[in-house]
């Protein structure tokens, strides 16, 4: 049942006191549940009762006629056990007179032994409550370090695992899987510890009365029912997980949708997609609903299969105690200590069934959690300081899939140097750049950083030395400030007019209503398009990097706003290592060099001049952009 969590356990290691307290807290419950209820019926109740008296008594009567030896074996075998406890209640009573006198030792016993009842489930209370309590903690704080494993992974994977993967998927995995998770810790924690301890503990009352009354027959019947409970636990465990894991697939699915409608809130409008989105929507709550009852089914399914095992048990403990005539007061405990056996089995039927449900999210978050690393970080990074720029590329291939998007490319980039990249749609220009800031590593050749090889970098040393400007800025929901200074942590306020200063950008913030505190929206909401792409600019101005990567940064404006900002980039990339993706050549004029592209392979390299004199595809594409 644990084994799928097993390397969590480990995790338990932050919170190891507290575990310890909510495991002992649980013996306390465990014992007090299973073996003390049953105890204190066999012993309260005849005290209250006076029955332990009138065994006693019964005794006395035999002991004239049969003498002692033969009275006694008389009583032990109507009363199998009684006697010795009669005894002991003896003792306390006389014990009682020395304390109450014997008039009133009576009452005084009564009290105390009404008082055993309450004093009993007051600790048992107690202990399970701290018991749910710490063990909820635990789970939360393990399920906290789990969670925090999946965000951070999420920062950290290579861009190839989300090629394949439904942004809204992925948010159902660290929301949704960690919330179920969340469920499952905290309705298991109650049971997880105290259930077993009480079976055991239960089971251990049958094996001490068994003992005493050298009688087997309640404990045997437990330990060959207890199998057959199992039994239904087991079935239906295994049917709820795949139901359940189509359920959560399902449930991704869904938020992919949302998401997806949430993200194309225009387009849904423009093309009249309100009617399709929701007819996907619904079908997709649809198969969730009905999956979701197929779980519900199955886990509510092994309870009264556990039940029924029980009922079935009792009837033929109760066959047995008439046949064999037992006293009421003999098999109630007996009774009650059977029950204590079934009980927990009930609950941890439940327990197991809400474990594999957690399973299936643990799952879907470990796909996150263990997914290859596929541009590693190197053993013995190698250091790199004052880095000019200079960029090679020798022999370098690289596909996705199974088709490749570059081969053999083999390029030196001085220092310092503006590089256009043209060439037709899918040739290659992005995914040349990409293997810059290493958002993958070639499958062969290599690529060099001032002769450095970059696989000898740490990624985060690499990436401090290059800005990249995307095709479509990307701000983030806070103040204009706070967004440019993401460029570089703890630049000074100053720094920061001056990139928005740099960026032509300074001018338009200060009529904002609240200036450089002005929230920007989500993704920059409230700003045109132009304006998010000047504060993208002036956090690459701020960010001050050697390496610069414009994905032309411009494509997404209309053409004033290009032209305007054509300035800024220029600016920008002055005395910079620049790539720049260009999709529409807006940019290319300020290039120094071109490197034309064409399906994965650079197949020209010159000036914009030599180029339009000399080469075919590029004339052609320049021809294309014109019109
Ligand atoms: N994430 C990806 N997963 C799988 N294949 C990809 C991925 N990105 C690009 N490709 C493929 O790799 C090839 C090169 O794509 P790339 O984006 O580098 O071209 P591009 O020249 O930048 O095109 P465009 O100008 O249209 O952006 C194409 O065949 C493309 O389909």
């Amino acid at each position: 049942m644990f084994e799928r969590f097993r390397p969590y356990f480990a995790l338990l290691k932050r919170v190891k006191g507290r575990f310890a307290a909510s495991m002992i807290a649980g013996v306390i419950y465990a014992a007090a549940s299973g073996f003390g209820m049953p105890f204190l019926l066999s012993t309260v109740f005849p005290v209250i009762f006076g029955q332990a008296q009138s065994v006693l008594d019964a005794r006395e009567a035999l002991v004239e006629a049969k003498g002692e030896e033969e009275a006694t074996r008389i009583i032990e075998k109507a009363f199998p056990g009684k006697l010795k406890t009669a005894e002991k209640q003896q003792e306390i009573a006389v014990r009682f007179e020395d304390f109450a006198g014997k008039e009133n030792a009576g009452t005084w016993l009564l009290i105390a032994a009404c008082a055993v009842m309450p004093i009993a489930f007051l600790i048992r209370g107690a202990a399970g409550f701290l018991n749910v309590y710490w063990t909820t903690q635990c789970g939360l704080e393990v399920l906290k370090d789990i969670q925090q494993k999946v965000f951070d992974k999420l920062q950290r994977l290579p861009l190839g695992f989300f090629s394949g993967k439904k942004t809204g998927d992925l948010i159902s995995r660290v929301m949704g899987d960690t919330q179920m998770m969340n469920m499952v810790v905290t309705t298991v924690a109650n049971d997880i510890i105290k259930q077993p301890l009480t079976l055991v503990s239960a089971l251990g009352f049958l094996a001490y009365s068994s003992w005493q009354s050298k009688e087997s027959f309640f404990l045997l019947l437990c330990l060959i029912s207890i199998p057959i409970c199992v039994l239904p636990i087991r079935l239906v465990g295994k049917k709820l997980m795949l139901r359940a894991a189509v359920m959560q697939k399902t449930q991704g699915d869904n938020t992919a949708v949302l998401s997806e409608t949430l993200g194309a809130a225009r387009e849904i409008r423009a093309f009249n997609l309100e009617d399709l989105m929701a007819g996907r929507f619904l079908s997709g709550l649809a198969r969730w609903t009905k999956l979701h009852l197929k779980v519900i089914k199955y886990r509510f399914l092994a309870p009264p299969a556990i039940e029924f095992v029980s009922a079935i048990v009792v009837s033929a403990a109760l066959f047995y105690g008439a046949r064999q005539h037992l006293t009421l007061e003999a098999f109630i405990p007996l009774v009650a200590a059977l029950y204590m056996c079934y009980d927990p089995m009930k609950k941890l039927g439940e327990v197991h069934n809400r474990l594999k449900q957690g399973g299936v999210s643990l799952d879907r978050l470990e796909e996150i959690l263990n997914a290859p690393e596929s541009t590693p970080d190197p053993v013995a990074p190698a250091k790199i300081e004052n880095v000019n720029g200079a960029i090679t590329f020798h022999g370098v291939s690289f596909s996705y899939g199974d088709s490749p998007a570059l081969k053999d490319i083999n390029v030196e980039i001085p220092a310092g140097q503006i590089v256009a990249l043209v060439g037709p749609s899918g040739a290659g220009k992005t995914t040349f750049a990409s293997l810059v800031p290493r958002f993958y590593d070639p499958l062969a050749g290599s690529i060099r950083l001032d002769g450095t090889d970059l696989r000898e970098v740490r990624k985060k040393d690499l990436r401090d030395h290059i800005t990249l400007v995307p095709q479509e800025a990307v701000l983030f929901s806070d103040t204009i400030e706070a967004n440019i200074r993401l460029g570089r942590e703890g630049a000074s306020k100053e720094q920061v007019l001056e990139s928005a200063r740099q960026a032509n950008a300074h001018d338009f913030i200060v009529q904002q209503p609240h200036g450089y505190e002005t929230q920007v929206g989500e993704r920059g909401a409230q700003l045109s398009g132009g304006q998010k792409q000047r504060i993208s600019i002036a956090r690459a101005f701020l960010r001050n990097a050697p390496v610069l990567i414009l994905d032309e940064a411009t494509s997404a404006l209309d053409s004033e706003s290009e032209a305007r900002i054509q300035q800024e980039l220029a600016a920008l990339a002055r005395g910079r290592t620049t790539l720049i993706i260009a999709h529409r050549f807006s940019t290319i004029r300020i290039a120094d060099r071109i490197l034309v592209f064409e399906g994965g392979r650079i197949v020209g390299d010159g000036t914009f001049a030599e180029l339009e004199k000399s080469h075919d595809l590029f004339r052609l594409l320049l021809e294309q952009q014109r019109h």
